[in-house]
């Protein structure tokens, strides 16, 4: 299992401190939320150049905005592994055209309520479908169980057509609902509140890692 610490819940009075702590992750998931598409904002361009420069993990970038076409540059680092944009946002599929022109690897997000069919067309040409697990906006929030179908369901059409994404879920993951994700498919845990709650976070990282 992969594991992507949100830094959403991080102290971004200690960033390059809060950096290190979980520097053995596979990716950092930055949260990037507009004030529109969610009810929340977060932070841009200028504070994802902060983390950038201050981490040598691969960044995976969770665009929660309206229009994600006009900040897909802004989001392109050297470490820029994943940009991901949801389905509900505006012009998907010119979108994904930016994501690869800029040579970053494309997710596509569907919010709990999202029918899981709606990616179905998108399957073959994607890195990474990240199932939302809580409704978009806010770290700290209760893993939705109805997440679960929708995981085993993006894992079975992955075997049966050898598809190549990651099946990413974000929101409430700790120890419990993570072995859950990974019963159904998941390989890649976003958790936020659960590790940076925690003293030991290289410990919180191992566990969650070890879940198969
Ligand atoms: O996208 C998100 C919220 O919209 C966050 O990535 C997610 O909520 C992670 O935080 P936590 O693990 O605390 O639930
Ligand atoms: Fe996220």
């Amino acid at each position: 299992m992969k594991i992507a610490p949100s830094i959403l819940t991080a102290d971004f009075t200690k960033l390059k401190k809060e950096l290190e702590t979980i520097e053995t992750a596979d990716y950092i998931h930055v949260d990037i939320m507009d004030g529109n598409f969610v009810p929340n904002i977060s932070f841009g361009p200028a504070i994802t150049k902060q983390i950038s420069q201050n981490t040598k993990n691969l960044l995976d970038i969770h665009l929660m905005v309206l229009d994600p076409l006009k900040w897909i540059d802004g989001f392109t680092f050297s470490n820029t592994e994943y940009i991901t944009v949801h389905y509900e946002s505006n012009n998907l599929d010119e979108t994904i055209k930016k994501i690869k022109q800029n040579k970053v690897k494309v997710g596509i997000s569907i919010k709990p309520e999202t029918d899981k069919e709606v990616l179905l067309p998108y399957l073959k040409d994607i890195d990474l479908v990240l199932v939302m697990s809580v409704e978009p906006g806010f770290g700290g929030q209760k893993f939705m169980a109805s997440s679960l179908d929708k995981m085993q369901y993006f894992s079975e059409l992955k075997k049966k057509n050898n598809y190549n994404y990651e099946i990413e879920v974000d929101g409430g993951v700790n120890l419990e609902t993570g072995l859950l994700c990974a019963k159904n498919g998941a390989t890649i845990l976003v958790a936020g509140s659960y590790l940076f709650n925690m003293e030991d976070r290289k410990k919180g990282i191992e566990g969650l890692a070890c879940l198969k």
